[in-house]
């Protein structure tokens, strides 16, 4: 049976990256990326502005919606403090092994927590399952049609407290309408848009940042 392109991405960082270095790991993939096939990791511009929001809040609890192979989660991993954790969810069992992989390749799998299964499900879960009592830090890059339902839902297991940072990918493009529409008018939020580039492309993109004011 012919490869995923997942599994080629892993299988270009395995040959190709310094092992138990994320940056390396997060440089290969993006050439990987922008040289031979495209792939929906938040990418090397994006990634930039994930960088800053992460640095400037230093988040000890971060949560991540959609990890697909892994690269969001290296990167913020890699900012994290000593003590500091990531929570990924991932609903697809093919690309939850192959971030798996990738995390405990680029040796951060110390800070990472992958759970595997459809994030409405997930959600509801943290506190009691996961032990979290509320997230410093979301970065929401999964469906964009669970955007706004998961949104909602973080506030119904008052996993958000004020000054919680929920960041979210791909509101220009592929675009989150409904996601935007609900937070930029919703008084519990402050927002903020960065206009950025889709990863990989010359193409118009932005990520929201929007402050949860309790
Ligand atoms: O489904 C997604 N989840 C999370 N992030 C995405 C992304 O960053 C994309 F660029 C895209 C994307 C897919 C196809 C395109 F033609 C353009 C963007 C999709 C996702
Ligand atoms: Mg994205």
């Amino acid at each position: 049976m012919n490869q995923s392109k997942e599994r080629r991405i892993l299988n270009f960082v395995l040959q190709n990256a310094v092992r138990g270095d994320p940056c390396s790991v997060m440089e290969t993939i993006d050439k990987y990326c922008s040289e031979k096939e495209w792939a929906m990791n938040v990418g090397d511009v994006k990634g930039v502005i994930l960088d800053k929001t992460v640095e400037e809040i230093n988040p000890k609890v971060a949560l991540e919606l959609g990890t697909y192979c892994g690269y969001s989660a290296v990167r913020i991993a890699r900012l994290l403090k000593a003590g500091a954790c990531l929570l990924t969810v991932e609903f697809n069992p093919e690309f939850a092994a192959i971030a798996k992989q990738m995390i405990e390749f680029a040796g951060v799998q110390d800070k990472v927590k992958l759970l595997e299964g459809p994030s409405e499900v997930i959600i509801p879960q943290l506190k009691k399952k996961y032990e979290v009592d509320t997230l410093d830090f979301v970065f929401v890059d999964h469906w964009k049609d669970r955007y706004a339902p998961d949104t909602i839902l973080l506030q119904e297991c008052s996993l958000l407290r004020k000054g919680s940072v929920l960041l979210a990918d791909n509101i220009i493009f592929p675009g989150a309408p409904e996601f935007v529409k609900y937070i930029r008018n919703n008084p519990r939020f402050q927002c903020s848009t960065y206009p950025s580039y889709l990863e990989y492309m010359k193409v118009q993109d932005a990520m929201e940042k929007a402050v949860f004011l309790g």
